[in-house]
């Protein structure tokens, strides 16, 4: 079965050396309101990931970014966040002000690599959390 792709930013301070990333804290569904994760969405039929990850940025926080790297996961889909979703992400800096939580989060916080654990990450996120938290200065 095929995964859906999912897209998102680990929008970080500086994109050589990255000391603190941008978790946010979810409001739907139901079952994962709370939980934290990485800004992003599902890439749309015939968009690219860059434009999705672009896209979804603004909509759900109302900024621009400059992408840099990916941070490759162990499949050529990316990571297997779920049964039926396959995440890409990619370290991203802001170009425009301090993002706001919109329609999909009502928190957001800026963690290190000694806070990043203080928050509910959604499980697919924990195996993502560790290959980062090493890269945080
Ligand atoms: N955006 C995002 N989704 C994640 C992460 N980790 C994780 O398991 N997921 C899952 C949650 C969702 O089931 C799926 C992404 O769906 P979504 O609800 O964010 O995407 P979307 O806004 O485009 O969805 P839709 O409501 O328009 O259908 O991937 C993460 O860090 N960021």
């Amino acid at each position: 079965m095929e995964r859906t792709h999912v897209v998102a930013a680990i929008i970080v301070d500086d994109l050589d050396t990255p000391t603190r990333v941008l978790g946010a804290r979810r409001v739907r569904p139901e079952r994962l309101a709370g939980r934290w994760e990485f800004p992003g969405g599902k890439v749309e039929p015939g968009e690219s990931s860059h434009a999705a990850l672009v896209r979804e940025l603004n909509e759900e926080l109302a900024v621009t970014v400059l992408v840099g790297d990916e941070l490759r996961g162990p499949h050529d889909d990316g990571w297997h966040v779920t049964d039926r979703h396959a995440m890409r992400l990619w370290f991203a800096v802001l170009t425009s002000p301090e993002p706001v939580p919109l329609t999909e989060h009502d928190e957001l916080r800026w963690l290190d690599a000694t806070t990043l654990g203080d928050v509910p990450w959604l499980d697919g996120d924990l195996e993502i959390v560790e290959a980062l938290r090493p890269m945080l200065g």
